[in-house]
């Protein structure tokens, strides 16, 4: 079985390691800080514990041996013979332009990268690199473990051959794929920070409360969560960095980011992560 490389422990990452780890694969999970990685230590612990709980009947999931395959580190060398990466980093660009450079010079030449990103552009984060043609969009859901497609995005260069290894790889942890073109943002993220975002400015105008604005979106429309949940999930800093990107990048209004998104992220609320956002997770 492949080593898989994950990089960034916050949210996604945790996500990611866990649903390669809970199947029997190897995996070097990278953050920046021991502190940080603590932290993923115990997400990751609480989730596989959380998921046997929801999931009466299937077999239940030892954490310490889900944990056990994880080698958490802030060594970006120990991933220089993985065939695959996954990363994770937080959604701004300078930050996945540090980390792709340095892991086009660590990593071996037939190494494929999946970017985990929200909106940056596939066909740019590949120009950083010397294997454009190796390089793709995984666009996990969240929770991970729990969600079985993936959107995958095919940059300019990326070959048929890369494609058909990561639906392959994919597959052997229960998730089917649906590939889309390049562009920020691809299908989903495009239409839903339109949905979350007007959901903000519907809270800042006052029309109505969170509660509400997700309650009209579940009860008659039947979607399972609202938008303002969602955004609680996503992370509201994640949302707000990406919808930085769609706005520069298309240079549409449509995309400006409603300011109590913003204040909120000021303020430190940040949703399910800092345990308060629209609502509150104590
Ligand atoms: N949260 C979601 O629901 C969601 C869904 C799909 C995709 N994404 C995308 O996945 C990516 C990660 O999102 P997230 O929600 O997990 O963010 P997050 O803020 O929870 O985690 C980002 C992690 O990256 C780490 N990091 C920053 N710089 C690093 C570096 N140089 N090397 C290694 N690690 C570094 C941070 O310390 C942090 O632990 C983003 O691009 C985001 O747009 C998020």
């Amino acid at each position: 079985m492949d080593t898989i490389g994950v990089i960034g422990a916050g949210v996604m990452g945790c996500g990611v390691a866990q649903s390669f780890a809970q199947l029997g694969y190897s995996v070097i999970l990278i953050d920046i800080s021991e502190s940080i990685l603590d932290k993923a230590k115990e997400e990751i612990y609480k989730n596989v514990r959380l998921q046997g709980f929801f999931n009466k009947s299937e077999n239940l999931l030892d954490p310490e041996v889900v944990l056990s395959k994880i080698h958490f580190s802030t060594d970006y060398k120990l991933l220089e013979n993985v065939n695959f990466i996954i990363e994770n980093v937080t959604e701004k660009w300078e930050i996945k332009e540090e980390v792709y450079k340095k892991i086009d010079s660590i990593c071996k030449d037939n190494c494929i990268f999946l970017v985990n990103t929200s909106c940056i552009s596939i066909t740019k984060v590949a120009a950083l690199t010397k294997r454009p043609s190796q390089v793709l969009g995984a666009h996990f859901m969240n929770p991970v473990p729990i969600k079985s497609t993936v959107e995958v995005i095919r940059g300019y260069h990326t070959s048929n051959s890369t494609i058909d290894a990561i639906r392959d790889l994919l597959k052997t942890i229960g998730k089917e794929i649906i590939v889309v073109n390049d562009y920020p943002g691809f299908v989903s993220n495009r239409i839903s920070h339109l949905f979350m975002n007007e959901a903000a400015f519907v809270v800042q105008d006052q029309v109505s409360s969170a509660e509400e604005v997700d309650n009209i979106f579940k009860k008659c429309y039947s979607h399972k969560m609202g938008p303002l949940e969602t955004a609680d999930l996503i992370g509201l800093d994640t949302v707000v960095h990406s919808l930085d990107v769609l706005y520069q990048t298309y240079q549409d209004s449509k995309f400006r980011c409603c300011p109590l998104l913003r204040k909120m992220v000021e303020a430190g609320l940040l949703g399910r992560k800092s345990g308060k956002g629209f609502y509150s997770y104590q």
